[in-house]
């Protein structure tokens, strides 16, 4: 017996957007789900659009988002922003240990825990990221990577933090590439990851979103939606268009119907 979760699509404008690119993408993604699809929707703009876009958004059922979040809540950390600062411009959804970051800024899994505490602890939704290399990939170690990448979150926070937390699967070598895994291979990383949490509590596996995420886009969202474990997709380029974002946000809803 499965247990039934909304689909979660969001998206993730990564270093992309300025103030009327973000009016009018938010403004024209409003009217595309005007008839309220059947899925929970945010988008994860730059932290300097945030307020802006919770504004946007206000009423509707598009959440926001950021795309990453200090560990510290005040003080000395020049360039920082905190979790409260988030929260106070209207973020719900807070993506950490996404590739980009693990590879560009050197995140430690157990830094990456340590976030995911400071925003379980705000009350807000952590989006953890997890995802092997091309090289591990080929190398066969894809389930050992991505366990040892939630096991640093289970240690630190427990179980019981997965609670209303989402996980993304983002294979690296499917980012931005155009490559994407087949519904199949997502699927049984999917159930993989399911699997190792139920080994912790298997209710909070049967809740927890699996989003995935790596070249989603309009063409190929149905059939990754139709896999039983993916719950949703955390979405880069095609959710920089309403149009197309609006259609992965609509395949979720019939998928999981
Ligand atoms: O990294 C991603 C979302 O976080 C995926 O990016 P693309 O959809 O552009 O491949």
């Amino acid at each position: 017996m499965s247990t039934k979760r909304r689909p979660l699509v969001m998206g993730n404008w990564k270093l992309n957007g300025t103030k009327a690119f973000t009016t009018e993408l938010l403004t024209a993604l409003k009217a595309e789900l005007a008839d309220s699809p059947a899925c929970d929707v945010a988008v994860a703009t730059p932290e300097v659009y945030l307020a802006l876009a919770s504004d946007l958004v206000a009423g509707s059922q598009i959440k926001t988002g950021a795309q990453n979040v200090d560990v510290h809540t005040s003080g000395a950390y020049t360039g920082e922003t905190s979790i409260e600062m988030l929260k106070d411009c209207g973020a719900k959804y807070i993506i950490i240990g996404h590739s980009e970051r693990r590879q560009y800024h050197q995140e430690s899994d157990a830094y990456i825990a340590e976030k995911f505490a400071v925003i379980k602890k705000a009350g807000l939704v952590p989006v953890l990221c997890v995802g092997e290399t091309e090289a591990e990939n080929e190398a066969g170690q894809t389930n050992a990577v991505v366990a040892k990448q939630i096991d640093a979150v289970i240690n630190h926070c427990g179980i019981e933090a997965f609670n209303g937390a989402v996980i993304a699967y983002e294979p690296v070598w499917a980012i931005g590439t155009g490559k994407t895994a087949t519904p199949e291979q997502a699927q049984a990383v999917h159930a993989f990851i399911r699997a190792h949490l139920a080994q912790a509590d298997k209710a909070v596996a049967e809740q927890t979103i699996i989003q995935y995420g790596g070249s989603v886009k309009d063409s190929n969202a149905a059939e990754l939606f139709a896999q039983p474990d993916i719950d949703g997709a955390l979405v880069g380029g095609a959710a920089l268009q309403a149009a197309g974002f609006a259609a992965i946000i609509k395949a979720a809803a019939k998928a999981k119907a």
